[in-house]
């Protein structure tokens, strides 16, 4: 293209500066721009003051304001003089042009990019030095640059420098406050908690990781501190690979690197497939041969990289790839949620966990979209790119290269939009996937409070919003879609122009349209796949970061690293100086102190909300208590593996729910080694046997769910009858048979003394008479113990209990005279008068 004599320096340098120094600048800022978003935490980006931002772009846009003027001054100039000689420096001023624009849009755009960063300072230091050695060598070389040239590269080359400069004093800043926090402390907080800092959206709940004992008062909470994580990007594509990665699977990684070989053939079967139909064109031109060796050649390459060729191996070694991944997420996602604790467990919404678990395991898409579109995709296109522009000169190399950087950086600004939409589209999502639950499972309330035509409304109306974001979504898809299309047909028209006034001028062949049609489409198919792959990586990467915060939870109760296995002999449990809360607002248990004997049978009596399942709930380490410790037989619970501390522990809870599934294999969940004849043991035991053995299917009848079509007396039995089969050493029985009659607790009540010979036994009860008989009887109030004894002791101390137990006896004797139907027919009850109503 130039003409400049060997031998001449200072043009030679000029020359491969010109031509050299865009591209590798470009090169750089791509290649650095994708190792910050992958390695740079968003805790270190050093985000700067909005002035010093503001001065920053307006540097740079006397930068790209020069270059634009640059390339008007030659384009006027190649018409008019020396074309030759000035046809390079116009493609430098055009390119560096196009180069800056992305600088300064990649700088202006939203999110992380506004932070400045090496990417930036790199090209400025990179043009700064070329631009200086370009004047060096025009100031040497002859014919001197004219006045105008030389003013707008001086004023280029300062305004460089003073960028380089506040690189530097910004690199500078950054030092100073990064150690600044570092002395601190906040960069020592461990990632998570700065996560959780910095985010406001996810599951996570902040836990002492040493699960020690906390002995400050003020610290007497377990209040579940709610904290959010929302990972970037980067550190989600992170936390991704191990779930893509088949670790230890020497075949299946055998098929990612077959997979990675189809994607290259296929792309060099795109290189050859537009040469050679232009090859066809150009011997079909001639109008003497039939290239019939040449059709069948580009026959065979089109049917090798379709679904017929490349395509079906691939997708055979993918599969495999697919069902890992698939098979690791599901079941991580299910044992982690397992795996958390009571106070996670509590304020969960069951949609919500449901629906994360469930597009989690999708995860394998972004790998899929990473290595089937966007890899193809940005490969095609720097072919593609590279090859028009060798073939069909500069012009054509910057015609592709600017609707490439207008498409990318268009598609960006749309993506970062949809993505915001996306997170909405999943929030509406999970609200219709949760009412949905919700509604289904309380059905019956729903019934009792004549609430199913509320229900329905409120279900209709989340769904209803739920669509309504779903079509902006889909509408802000299409729109972008259409923006691309228009963008690429600007180009497509430029590129024809291009190469038919090339081939009118006689510089080309006519095949040469036919090849540059090809590879134009090898850049449109890409880019518009652009579109498609990071779509769909954007929406993946929404889904995974919810699944990644999940994983990030940690349970509140955890084993220590070293704990042993719980030995029970005697079966003496020792609350000392126990203090406990659900949240800062409350107190629950307030220095509960208490010691059984071997094999004691222990009652906890006292009014609502005094804390006595609490106390049972503290035992199962369902939550550690705050201060205090709690010993079974001289061990600390917190010591012991969970596993073989609650193995030890048979729990019947105050509303017990069972499987949706038959009444033997409901009560063999207790161990399920139990042969059919304990069962029945444990059912006679209860005074169910006989009952279920009247079913027209027995045992194998289905109850239902969480056992719906057992009464509330059935399923505390069944309850019960399961704890039997369990046959711990310590069990726990929270108003285990408030619900049902006198007759069937008292039989009861003998089946529970013979289990309980030899076994500690705590029996949480309001009825007193249920607990007359225990060793020891703990009277809570307010969280605190404020009488024990055994019952008689009790009664004649006249105390709290005393009263308890002489109003249960009025109110049964009540009852009695009064009848109970009557009772609940009773005219003149009181209105109910909520307070705010009364006042
Ligand atoms: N998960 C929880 N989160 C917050 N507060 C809770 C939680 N569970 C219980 N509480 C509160 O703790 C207090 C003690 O509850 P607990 O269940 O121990 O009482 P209780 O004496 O067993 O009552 P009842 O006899 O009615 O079963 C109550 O005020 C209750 O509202």
């Amino acid at each position: 293209m130039s003409s400049l004599k060997i031998g001449d320096w200072p043009s030679r340098a000029v020359e491969v500066i010109q031509s050299q120094l865009p591209l590798i600048s470009a090169l750089y800022y791509f290649v650095a721009s994708s190792i910050r978003v992958a390695l740079v935490k968003g805790s270190q980006q050093n985000t700067l003051s909005s002035s010093l931002q503001n001065g920053i772009i307006c540097l740079m846009a006397i930068v790209l304001v020069g270059y634009g003027a640059d390339a008007v001054l030659l384009l006027y100039a190649t018409f008019s003089q020396e074309q030759h000689l000035l046809e390079d420096r116009l493609v430098f001023a055009l390119w560096s042009l196009l180069l800056w624009t992305t600088l300064l849009c990649g700088l202006t755009s939203s999110g992380h990019a506004r932070s400045l960063g090496f990417p930036h300072w790199g090209c400025w230091v990179l043009y700064t030095a070329g631009e200086g050695v370009l004047l060096f060598c025009h100031w040497a070389s002859r014919p001197r640059l004219n006045s105008g040239y030389l003013a707008l590269q001086l004023l280029r080359i300062v305004t460089l420098v003073i960028l380089c400069g506040l690189a530097a004093l910004q690199s500078c800043l950054a030092k100073i406050i990064w150690n600044n926090r570092c002395c601190r402390g906040e960069a020592a907080r461990p990632l998570l908690q700065r996560l959780h800092a910095r985010y406001n959206n996810g599951y996570s709940t902040i836990t002492n990781d040493s699960g020690s004992n906390s002995t400050n008062e003020s610290d007497d909470t377990h209040a579940p501190k709610e904290v959010h994580c929302s990972p970037g990007a980067a550190e989600t594509l992170r936390g991704i690979i191990p779930f893509v990665w088949p670790t230890g699977k020497i075949r299946l990684q055998v098929f990612y690197v077959g997979v990675g070989l189809c994607l290259l053939t296929s792309r060099l079967f795109n290189v050859l497939i537009p040469m050679q139909l232009g090859e066809i064109t150009d011997i079909l031109k001639t109008g003497h041969v039939f290239p019939w060796k040449n059709i069948v050649y580009y026959a065979s390459l089109r049917l090798l990289n379709s679904y017929g060729g490349v395509g079906a191996l691939q997708t055979c070694m993918w599969l495999p790839l697919e069902n890992e991944s698939y098979e690791k997420v599901a079941t991580t996602a299910f044992n982690k949620v397992m795996d958390l604790s009571c106070d996670f467990h509590v304020s969960k919404e069951s949609g919500k966990v449901y629906d994360t678990v469930f597009r989690a395991t999708g995860v394998h898409h972004v790998i899929q979209s990473l290595l089937f579109q966007i890899f193809p995709m940005v490969t095609d296109l720097c072919l593609a790119i590279t090859i028009l522009h060798v073939m069909f000169g500069p012009y054509m190399g910057l015609i592709t290269a600017s609707i490439t950087v207008l498409f990318v950086w268009s598609s960006g600004k749309n993506l970062s939009a949809q993505r915001e939409i996306r997170q909405e589209y999943i929030a509406a999502r999970q609200k219709d996937v949760n009412i949905l639950f919700e509604s289904t499972t309380n059905w019956q309330t729903a019934t009792y409070f004549n609430k199913i035509p509320y229900e329905k409304d409120r279900y209709s109306c989340a769904v209803n919003h739920h669509v309504k974001v779903d079509t902006t979504y889909k509408s802000s898809f299409q729109v972008m879609r259409m923006m691309q299309s228009f963008v690429l047909a600007l180009g497509l028209l430029g590129a024809c122009f291009l190469v038919a006034y090339q081939i009118s001028v006689g510089k080309k062949e006519v095949g040469s349209f036919v090849m540059s049609i090809g590879y134009w489409s090898q850049l449109s198919n890409p880019l518009q796949f652009f579109v498609n792959g990071f779509s769909s990586v954007t929406i993946n990467l929404v889904d995974v970061e919810n699944f990644i915060a999940l994983l990030n939870t940690k349970p509140s109760i955890k084993e220590k690293p070293d704990a042993r296995q719980l030995t029970v002999q005697y079966g003496v449990l020792r609350f000392d100086d126990v203090r406990f809360s659900y949240n800062s607002q409350q107190k629950v248990l307030k220095g509960v102190s208490f010691e059984t004997r071997p094999g004691q049978t222990l009652a906890l009596v006292g009014a609502t909300g005094s804390g006595k399942t609490t106390i049972l709930k503290l035992l199962f380490r369902l939550y550690d208590a705050s201060q205090g410790t709690i010993e079974i037989d001289g061990q600390n619970i917190r010591d012991v593996t969970l596993q073989s501390l609650r193995g030890n522990i048979g729990v019947v809870p105050q509303d017990p729910a069972l499987f949706n599934d038959t009444i033997l294999n409901n009560i063999r969940y207790a161990k399920l080694s139990a042969t059919d004849e304990e069962i029945h043991d444990a059912c006679r035991a209860v005074n169910l046997h006989d009952q279920f053995t009247a079913l027209p299917n027995g045992y194998q009848t289905m109850v239902g769910e969480r056992g719906v079509i057992l009464s509330g007396g059935e399923l505390q039995r069944v309850a019960i009858a399961r704890v039997i089969v369990q046959n711990p050493q310590i069990i726990l029985l929270d108003e285990a048979t408030s619900s049902v009659d006198t007759v069937t607790e008292a039989h009861i009540q003998k089946s529970l003394s013979r289990v309980a010979v030899g076994r500690t036994m705590v029996i949480v009860a309001h009825r007193l008479s249920t607990v007359a008989k225990a060793d020891c009887i703990l009277a809570l109030k307010d969280g605190k113990i404020i009488e024990q004894g055994a019952h008689q002791e009790l009664v004649n101390a006249g105390g709290y209990y005393s009263q308890l137990w002489k109003q249960q006896l009025l109110d049964e004797h009540a009852n009695v005279a009064k009848g109970t139907d009557k009772s609940l027919l009773k005219p003149e009850a009181p209105e109910f008068i909520p307070q705010q109503a009364a006042e």
